[in-house]
């Protein structure tokens, strides 16, 4: 296959048909630290639009800082049932407010508020303060549609180095990587 990005698709299909975790979509995100060092979380890759990783979260928490200042990402996945994995390397951006609203209403409500009450990565003092905050939301706002918090982000990671290893019964497995030349993408096999 000449598009990485279709083999993605349809590799991620394939593990949705089989797949009983609970987040089929996260993987490891990888951001260079503000002190130099690598930094990884998991987040959930929300979906692929126009050759782009999206992902969203909170501007305020390490991972948004670290993307202001450093561009350079890292995305990888593991698919347990199909036994694959997916190292990605690009460029992220930040999406226009449009964009973040709309995955911030496609959040569930309780995850919603939460963002809206927690700054995340700040030191929590005492926890009844955030469930109190909680409460008052969730009844202040009860029935209405709640307005996405400034602190919500949402960011495309522009891929130029993705690589599939996909593990199989043989020897050795497959290593397919495909790097950006211009538009095109190219592709070598990689020893396992
Ligand atoms: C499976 C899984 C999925 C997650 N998805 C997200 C996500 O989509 N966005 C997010 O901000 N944090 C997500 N988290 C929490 C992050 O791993 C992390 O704790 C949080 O974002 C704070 O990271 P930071 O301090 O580097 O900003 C997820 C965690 C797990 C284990």
């Amino acid at each position: 296959m000449n598009n990485p990005i279709l083999y993605f698709n349809e590799l991620y299909q394939e593990e949705l048909k089989h797949t009983s975790v609970k987040i089929p979509s996260a993987c490891c995100f990888t951001t260079i630290g503000v002190d130099g060092f690598p930094n990884s979380r998991f987040v959930s890759c929300k979906e692929v639009v126009n050759d782009h990783f999206i992902i969203t979260g909170s501007k305020t928490a390490r991972k948004g800082i670290e993307v202001e200042q450093n561009s350079k990402v890292a995305l990888a996945f593991w698919w347990t049932s199909t036994n694959v994995q997916v190292r990605v390397q690009g460029l992220i951006n930040e999406l226009d407010s449009d964009s973040s609203n709309k995955y911030f209403q496609e959040r569930n409500r309780e995850s919603q508020i939460v963002s809206i009450v927690s700054n995340q990565g700040e030191v929590l003092d005492d926890i009844a303060n955030l469930e109190q905050a909680y409460k008052v939301v969730e009844e202040e706002y009860r029935e209405q549609v709640l307005s996405t918090p400034t602190s919500f982000g949402a960011w495309e990671i522009i891929p130029f180095r993705i690589e599939f290893l996909i593990f199989i019964d043989s020897r050795f497995h497959n290593r397919i990587l495909y790097e950006k030349e211009g538009d095109a993408w190219k592709h070598t096999l990689l020893k396992p």
